[in-house]
Parts: structure tokens; sequence; C-alpha cells
């Protein structure tokens, strides 16, 4: 099949790549310049394990290609998929700006009949926008041409994005329109493997699920991260919790761990666009409210130990820093804890040095030169000299260390330990004052 991808952020490039490597020819478009030339030039534009050599190999096969032409874009493929970002507005709703201009550029240029989905994550009532969106344009021009509007939300995560796509749990499809499910049928037909992944359902009910999971999946991390404080508090062990309620398989063992608070460009803001759904619809939602304001302080919670520990007069200090990603493999890092922490502790005079596999250029891209902030190239570098080591994102790499040396290159061996990487037991026989989160 003959396929446009609109918008070459995680979503579209990582849609538009699996769906050339099944064998479809695949047009990605973007309205960045830069990008398209990076992609074009055999490079990628974010990091994503097995992405690049995926994209290689289907750009040399000719079945992938990349462009900034929007007429090229829209006659090419009979299926339009719209992968735009669907940022949070100022009053935490989605803003549709992206994805509606993307509609509207196909009602300006299509010429013959086109499946528009929608794969961005977008609010209940955006698949009848982009239909309006899209029928303007075609009265503007003064034709009448046919198309279908469908809801195709994506469940991949960032790191783990190719296998997601390639191996889906569940393909959701949201249509009223039978040509429409028969066409995704098709599309979908290589990803089903052994049984039939693929759930049709109506188009709200499609857009509200995407939401649906990503505030079920904080609802459980900002429970389990209250529960951890209270565990904390109470002598228990937040792990052995996980351990004894993971086993009952209504619960399960996925998404239970405890950390320093949940980041990214999905749950922080598909939490916040929920919420306002309900206010807008007159439905609070309390459950998301606390789950919100949970993950807010949850955010802080290492600075916190850290200052019962030293007090709030940082001055002079430097601390180390270990992960500055949201979550290991990816680069990304939007609304990631760690940018709460290196603020708070910047605001309190301390200056940090910070190591992360991936995601060092990001960051210097955010925050540019400055003196309190060391970009150092190795985990052990940041140790050398600093007052503690706080462990913010959980990259393989920092599981299991030298511990003698991260001792002997710490001026003091305390460790604030935002994703339980090690057992308090064997730590503190090593020598170390080691706050985990929910242990003893
Ligand atoms: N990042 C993730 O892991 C996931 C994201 N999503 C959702 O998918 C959507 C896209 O997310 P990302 O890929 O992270 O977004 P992104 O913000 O990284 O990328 C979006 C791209 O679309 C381009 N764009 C904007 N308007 C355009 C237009 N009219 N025509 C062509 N290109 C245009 C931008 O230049 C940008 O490169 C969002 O709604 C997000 O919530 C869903 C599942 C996973
Ligand atoms: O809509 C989206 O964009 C995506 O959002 C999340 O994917 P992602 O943001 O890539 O990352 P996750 O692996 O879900 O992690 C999110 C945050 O939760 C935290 N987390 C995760 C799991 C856990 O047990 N505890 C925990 O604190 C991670 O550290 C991270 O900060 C969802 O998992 C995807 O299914 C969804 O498609």
């Amino acid at each position: 099949m003959k396929i446009t991808v609109i918008g070459t952020g995680y979503v579209g490039l990582v849609t538009g790549t699996c769906l050339a490597e099944v064998g479809n020819e695949v047009l990605c478009l973007d309205l960045d310049q830069s990008k398209i030339e990076m992609l074009k030039a055999g490079g990628i534009p974010i990091y994503e394990p097995g992405l690049e050599d995926m994209v290689k190999r289907n750009v040399a096969a000719g079945r992938l290609s990349f462009t900034t032409d929007i007429e090229a874009s829209v006659r090419f493929g009979q299926i339009q998929f719209i992968a735009v970002g669907t940022p949070p507005d100022e009053d935490g709703s989605a803003d549709l700006q992206y994805v509606v201009a993307a509609a509207r550029n196909i009602g300006h240029h299509m010429t013959d009949y086109k499946l528009v989905v929608d794969k961005s994550t977008v609010p209940v009532g955006t698949a009848d926008r982009v239909k309006a969106a899209l029928q303007e344009e075609l009265s503007k021009r003064g034709v009448a041409i046919e198309f279908n509007v469908a809801s195709n939300p994506e469940f991949l995560k960032e790191g783990a994005a190719v296998d997601d796509f390639m191996k889906p749990d569940r393909i959701v499809i949201g249509t009223d329109s039978e040509d429409a499910t028969a066409l995704l049928r098709q599309l979908y037909a290589p990803f089903q493997r052994n049984h039939d992944r693929l759930t049709v359902m109506d188009v709200k009910s499609a857009e509200l699920t995407k939401y649906a999971a990503n505030a079920m999946l904080a609802t459980r991390i900002s429970f389990m991260n209250e529960l951890a404080v209270l565990a904390e508090k109470l002598g228990a062990d937040i792990e052995q919790v996980r351990h004894g309620i993971g086993s009952d398989p209504r619960i399960g063992y996925d998404f239970l761990y405890a950390g320093c608070g949940y980041g990214g460009s999905c749950f922080p803001k598909d939490v916040q666009a929920l919420r306002r759904t309900g206010q807008e619809n007159g439905i609070p939602l309390r459950v998301l409210d606390a789950v919100e304001a949970a993950n807010d302080a949850q955010k802080q919670i290492l600075v916190n130990k850290l200052t019962a520990k030293l007090g709030t007069d940082l001055k002079g200090k430097r601390f180390a820093m270990w992960g500055l990603a949201f979550k290991p493999n990816t680069d990304d890092m939007r609304e990631a804890p760690s940018r709460s922490m290196l603020e708070a502790l910047w605001a309190m005079g301390a200056s940090v040095s910070a190591y992360d596999p991936a995601a060092m250029e990001e960051t210097r891209r955010i925050y540019g030169e400055r003196a309190d902030l060391l970009l150092v190239d190795s985990p052990m570098d940041a140790l050398k000299g600093a007052d503690a080591l706080l462990i913010v994102t959980e990259w393989k790499v920092f599981r299991s260390p030298n511990f003698d040396t991260m001792k002997a290159l710490l001026k003091a061996p305390l460790v604030f330990d935002g994703r339980n990487l090690y057992e308090p037991q064997a730590m503190r026989e090593m020598g170390f004052d080691y706050l985990p989160i929910g242990r003893q």
C-alpha cells in the first residue's frame, strides 16, 4: 500500500519505518526542514534503539522516503497518517493546531479518495474536527471528493518503540466506516502474529482509550510512589510490597516501580488533558487530580531527602547526578524528573556534575553552558569530589558499578537513589549512607 505519514517525531518516524519494513511504500512529511534534511542524509533526529538501521534498510530498499513537499505527500498515500505533536495548551488541554493544519493541507490538495488516520493522541471529538477541516477545504475548492477519518491511537513506549510497533499488544481502530476498517485491517495484517490484535470500536471510544491507558498507568505509578513514602515511614519495604501485590494477576507486576516521579512527553501531558476534558464536561476526575499532585511532589523527593540531611543552603556544594533522560534508552528530557531536581539544586546554590548515556546533548541544548552544570564523560567522572550522588534514571550502566571506586571518588559516601537500583543492606555494609525510595 502507499502511505503518507505526517510528522517525523517519535511516532511518525516509527510508524512510517515499521510500515515500510513490512513492504509498504511510505512517504514521511515534516515541515521542519532540518529534520527532513537529516533523515535524507541517513541520520535520525531521535535516539531510539534499532530505529536507525531500520530506517537505512528501508530507504535503501526504496520503500521509505522523506519530504517537506505537502502537495507531493498528499498525492502519495491513499492512507494519510497524522502523527504530529499535540502539546499542552496554556489551560492543559491538547493543542490541536498541528492536527487541524495537517488535515487542512490534505483537504487543500487531495484529488482522490483518502483515508485520514489520527495517530496523534487527541481528545474525544477530534476526528469530527478533522472531518470538518477537510470538508471546509474541499468546499473552498468547490469539489466533492470522498474521504474517511479514523482514529488509531499509538501505544508505543520510547526506548522500546520498534518492538512495540512491530509486536503490538493491541491495535485500536476507531471508525464508523466499513471501508476504513477493511483498509486498516489489511494494513495491520502483518503485525497480527498468531492472534487477532485488532480492536475495532467507535471513534470516540478509540480516542478516549488512549487517554484511559496512559492515565491508568500514571495512576498506578503515583499510587506506588505515595505508598513508598508511607512504607518508608512505617519501616516497611516497597519492593517487598510490590512483589506481594504483583503476584495477583488482577494487579500484575508491570508499572509498579516506585521512583522519583514519572516524566516524558506523554503521561504528564495526557493526564492534564484528560483532567481538562473532565472539567469541560462537568465531570471532575478527582483521581487524576491526585495523580498529578502526587507526581509533582514525587519529583522533589530526592531533593527533600537531600535537604533533610544537608540543609537548604547548598552554596559551594556539588552533587553528582546519574541519569538525565526521563527514562532509560532515550535522550528525551521532556518533563524529566532530573529537570525539577537540577533546578531545585541550583536555586539553593549547588552545582551538579551529571552523566547520562544518551541525553547529554539534549541537556546542553536545554540549559546551554552554565557554571553550575558540569556534563562529564562517564559515571565515575561525575562522582569526583561530589558531596553526594543522586540516581535519577535507571540506565543499565548504573546497575553494577565498582562500589569501591564510587566511595573513593565521592567526598562523602552519600547516595540518594531515585530508582532503587541497589540492595540497601549491602550498600550499608559497604559503608554507604544509602537512601532509596520506600525502603529502609
Ligand atoms: N513520543 C511518544 O512516545 C508517543 C507519542 N504519542 C503521541 O503522538 C503524537 C506525536 O508525538 P511525537 O512523535 O512525540 O511528537 P513530536 O512533537 O516529537 O513530533 C511531531 C512532528 O510533527 C511535525 N509537524 C507538525 N505539524 C506538521 C504538519 N502540519 N505537517 C507535517 N509535519 C508537522 C513537527 O515538525 C514534528 O517534527 C502526540 O500526540 C503524542 O502524544 C503517542 C504514543 C507515544
Ligand atoms: O502515549 C505515549 O506517548 C506513551 O506513554 C508511555 O510511554 P513512555 O512515556 O515512552 O514511557 P514509560 O515507559 O511509560 O515511562 C513513563 C514514565 O513512568 C516512569 N515509570 C514507569 C514505570 C514504573 O513502574 N515506574 C515509573 O516511575 C518512567 O520512569 C517514566 O518517567 C506509555 O507507556 C506508552 O504506552 C504510550 O504510548
